[in-house]
């Protein structure tokens, strides 16, 4: 797919996911395959820009690949701001948040809660899009809730407002994360524009990526939880779609290494503090399919430091690999 003068590597996209796709995460989804990772949101308020949590997310020092940031606010001048400031730290791509359902964040009028307001929709977007020379892509939602399923109209506001690429999860904001997620609105919405469009929502597999392709015609997907625990859900992905062969799921081995190497680069991001405190939840993820009883899971939290969480895996690791 090809967003402004970017063409992806390939057509599977980490969704951006806040607390989850910091660089760390990032770095990784990309080694193992991701075609585009896209940042977790920055808000457009400029007072929080100083906070460690957003110096955080804003650090792209060393990232391989193009950068693309994700913005969120519902200031048209603050988000044109926002995004000319992340221009000026390295942004590739900017990305507008219209689809997080975060009670914080729509609380402000921010992320899905925009989708109710489309006059407000179009201000923000022409704001964005003269704001910066790079291109300026937007994720929503299928729209505010059942009743009202604007995709359609929020897509050709989009369209002719100048965004390059437009990402749809396919579940409205009254929906929050409940039920399945449908494509028949993404479809709709990918038969009304031509610019590119990426489905995203409940893939999980190869093969339902594959199905979601067919079906909405979409350009690209994106992935998100499914990746928790599971980057190498985007090589999978990837090379099922080029080829329509699956590869064959990563040994034990294999798993031990990814998870050392992303635990390795959370500490050396975040420092051991924080680092440790973020290592629990994604090894969590990890060890869901190995750890049926939660038994090292409820040992390896209780642990304070990096070495004695990295020991701690080794020995797991070699107990699984010895049984
Ligand atoms: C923990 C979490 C954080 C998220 N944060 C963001 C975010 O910062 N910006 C955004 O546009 N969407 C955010 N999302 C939504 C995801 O990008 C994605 O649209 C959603 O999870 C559906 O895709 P999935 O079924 O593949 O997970 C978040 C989702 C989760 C689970």
């Amino acid at each position: 797919m090809q967003i402004g003068q970017y063409k992806l590597e390939n057509n599977v996209i980490v969704a951006p996911m806040a607390g989850i796709t910091d660089r760390p995460f990032r770095q990784l989804c990309r080694r193992l395959g991701a075609g585009l990772a896209v940042s977790e949101m920055l808000s457009s308020n400029p007072d929080v820009w100083k906070t460690e949590k957003s110096m955080n997310r804003m650090d792209h020092s060393g990232e391989s690949g193009i950068r693309a940031v994700q913005i969120a606010g519902a200031d048209p001048e603050l988000m044109a701001q926002a995004a000319q400031f992340n221009v000026a730290n390295g942004a590739q791509i900017v990305d507008i948040n219209m689809g997080c359902p975060a009670k914080k964040v729509n609380k402000k009028l921010a992320g899905s809660a925009l989708l109710q307001y489309p006059d407000l929709v179009e201000e923000i977007i022409k704001a964005v899009v003269s704001a910066v020379d790079v291109p300026v892509t937007l994720k929503i939602r299928t729209g505010w809730d059942t009743d009202n399923r604007n995709g359609v109209e929020i897509a050709k506001i989009a369209e002719r407002n100048g965004i390059a690429s437009l990402a749809v999860h396919g579940r409205t904001k009254a929906c929050m994360y409940k039920g399945e997620a449908e494509y028949q609105t993404i479809r709709d919405i990918k038969r009304s524009v031509s610019i590119p469009i990426v489905a995203n929502g409940d893939i999980t597999s190869p093969e339902k990526a594959k199905q979601v392709l067919d079906y909405t015609g979409a350009d690209a997907i994106m992935i998100g939880r499914a990746a928790q625990g599971r980057p190498w859900i985007f090589r999978e992905t990837a090379h099922y779609l080029q080829t329509g062969e699956l590869l064959p799921t990563p040994d034990i081995a294999e798993v031990r290494s990814i998870l050392m190497e992303h635990i390795n680069h959370l500490f050396e991001f975040y420092g051991s503090v924080m680092g440790v405190r973020i290592a629990r939840k994604h090894v969590s993820w990890y060890l869901q399919a190995h750890d049926n009883e939660g038994q090292f899971r409820r040992v390896f939290n209780a642990l304070e430091t990096n070495n004695q969480q990295v020991s701690a895996l080794e020995k797991y690791f070699e107990t699984l690999a010895a049984n």
